[in-house]
């Protein structure tokens, strides 16, 4: 008898769930027909599946494991060149969104009206995060953190950080040099080594040297990581997920915690010391926030303080851990393609070591010297900050996802109106900087289109060109990403030469290929491993990192090779 009760109990709950879920769908497909009918721009819809189906035909055209935002790219370059929008519903695994990939209507979204971060995305975030991070916040609460930070990442306080960038940067080298002639390696777990190191001291003054050890607190984040998908529900609905998230984020949490009241500790001695001065903190972006903080509280009040104030404890803790996420994938995955543009287009290595000769003069060996003394040299390396350019507008890492506002209405280019009160919005970067009506020859890699003068057929349109956001909302660490990226290439790709191994690594796979994988390729085919050509195709992992790992090998440049390739 109570087993009977306790299946009906569990049908009937089950019965109630399934018709809840019937229900909510229905209105909400109801509103996206409503939008439908009145001429928003969509791709085929289906009452079941909304737009899920049409997304699985342009992933069935790209690699495995290749990142979803490149299948819809392509969806959107392919079917709405027109109107530069378009409305996508794959609810209920993402809410529906109007996806933009025009200059004009990103500027609506981002700029004009600054539409918010969706909610959704600061519950993906936090467990990574541990609370409200910068990246998600919104209001009062965004506007009051993001001045207390702005100080860390200020040009000046990054200028401050060169010269560790550089002892960083290189180590980075030393490694590639060891591994001259010592085979295969994953370039890109070099560099996200090289970023995490900086990240960490230029975030917490940590001198981790995480490029030669392994460290607490990136372990912890990695594993959090490893379980947490963005949309992905055989992630996100495995029970064990939030047990490991949680224990990786107790260790996390108290990792910085404890970095923070020793620099509190060690900030409260020097000013003891020295009453008069003004504090000599280090100038760590967490150095420079307390500061901020401290100014905003009341001037000495919070250094007054036997412990660190709990408050401001508990907000950087969360930035700390969301600029090790922001800060570090897609810095790396970056530089991984300047250096995969570089070997794909020699005439412009040759161009950038030319550069810097003209710099830093002939003798390698004084640059980084050279380097320590006038960051500002940085600022002379032009055709270094095109490529670069070239290869962000290529290779962007990131985009920008913003919530329905009540009574917003944002126009295409012919003036057709969408209203963003229910739906919100994907500003898709990567479909804005292969978009050929912004972008001439856009599918071409040509960093002289950020060289040229106003007027020029090639010169870009500044809206058009948004790796880190414009607005309020933009990255906050672009300064440190331009400094990172030009170090690394100026102190390496000067007598080192980068060689990509994707034959010999897929040639060793092949090898290592058991029965049962090769009886399912004879069956079902070969899937695809380029997407158009390219086989360090971006992958769907934070920061969108090359192809696995980017294997490669790395030798001396040879003597005259600059002039052979010209
Ligand atoms: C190549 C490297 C990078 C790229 C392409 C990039 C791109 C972006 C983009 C597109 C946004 C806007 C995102 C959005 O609206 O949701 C953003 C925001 C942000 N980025 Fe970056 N980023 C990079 C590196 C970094 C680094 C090194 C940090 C260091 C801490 C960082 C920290 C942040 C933060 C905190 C925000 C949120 C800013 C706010 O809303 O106030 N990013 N980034």
């Amino acid at each position: 008898m109570a087993w009977f009760t306790l299946l009906s109990t569990t049908g009937a709950l089950l019965c109630t769930v399934f018709c809840y879920a019937i229900r909510v769908t229905y209105i909400h497909r109801c509103k996206i027909n409503e939008l439908r009918k009145q001429g928003m721009p969509m791709p085929k819809w289906n009452w079941v599946t909304g737009h899920l189906l049409v997304l699985q035909k342009y992933l069935d055209r790209i690699p495995t494991g290749a990142s979803v935002v490149l299948a819809l790219s392509e969806l959107a370059r392919e079917e709405f060149p027109d109107t530069e929008a378009f409305l996508l519903d794959v609810w209920p695994i993402y809410p529906p969104q109007l996806v933009v990939f025009g200059p004009e209507i990103c500027n609506q979204i981002c700029n004009k009206y600054n539409l918010p971060k969706p909610d959704i995305a600061s519950k993906m975030m936090r467990p990574i995060s541990g609370g409200p991070d910068l990246v998600t916040m919104n209001g009062d609460e965004w506007k009051y953190w993001r001045s207390i930070f702005n100080p860390g990442f200020s040009t000046g306080a990054m200028a401050d950080n060169v010269s560790h960038i550089i002892d960083s940067v290189l180590v980075f080298r030393e490694k590639l040099v060891e591994r001259i002639g010592k085979g295969m390696f994953s370039l890109d777990e070099f560099a996200t080594q090289l970023t995490t190191e900086v990240i960490l001291k230029v975030t917490l003054d940590d001198d981790s040297h995480y490029q030669r050890s392994p460290h607490i607190l990136i372990s912890a984040l990695r594993r959090i990581m490893d379980w947490h998908s963005f949309w992905d529900p055989r992630i996100r609905l495995n029970p064990l997920r939030p047990l490991v998230q949680t224990y990786n984020s107790r260790i996390m949490t108290s990792y910085i915690r404890g970095v923070l009241e020793k620099h509190f500790q060690e900030a409260k001695g020097k000013n003891a010391q020295d009453a008069a001065a003004t504090p000599k903190l280090p100038k760590s972006v967490i150095a420079l926030a307390l500061k901020a903080y401290s100014a905003d509280k009341g001037a000495d009040q919070v250094l007054q303080q036997n412990h660190l104030d709990d408050g401001f404890a508990e907000y950087a803790t969360w930035q700390i851990r969301v600029f090790l996420l922001a800060g570090t994938d897609t810095t790396a995955s970056m530089l991984v393609y300047v250096y995969h543009v570089l070997e794909k287009y020699p005439q412009w290595l040759h161009r950038l070591r030319q550069e810097f000769d003209e710099v830093f003069g002939p003798n390698q060996a004084e640059t980084a010297a050279l380097l320590k003394k006038n960051p500002s040299l940085l600022n002379n390396c032009k055709a270094t900050v095109a490529v670069i350019k070239e290869t962000l507008r290529l290779y962007v890492p990131a985009g920008t996802v913003r919530d329905s506002l009540p009574g917003t209405v944002v126009t295409d280019l012919h003036g057709n109106a969408y209203p963003v009160d229910y739906i919100g919005a994907n500003v898709l970067h990567q479909a804005l900087h292969l978009n050929s009506r912004v972008w001439p020859r856009a599918d071409e890699f040509l960093p002289e289109r950020f060289l040229v003068e106003p007027g020029h057929e090639l010169y870009p349109n500044p809206d058009a060109f948004r790796p880190f956001e414009h607005g309020s909302r933009n990255c906050i660490g672009q300064t440190l990403v331009w400094n990172e990226l030009k170090l690394a290439v100026i102190l390496t790709c000067r007598d080192l030469e980068i060689r990509d191994a994707y034959q010999e690594f897929d040639a060793e796979v092949e090898k290592r290929m058991g029965m049962v994988s090769k009886l399912k390729r004879y069956i079902f085919g070969q899937s695809t491993i380029t997407l158009n050509g390219e086989r360090a195709f971006q992958t769907d992992t934070s920061g969108m990192h090359a192809a696995n790992g980017y294997p490669c090998y790395v030798s001396w440049a040879k003597q005259g090779s600059d002039e052979d390739s010209m």
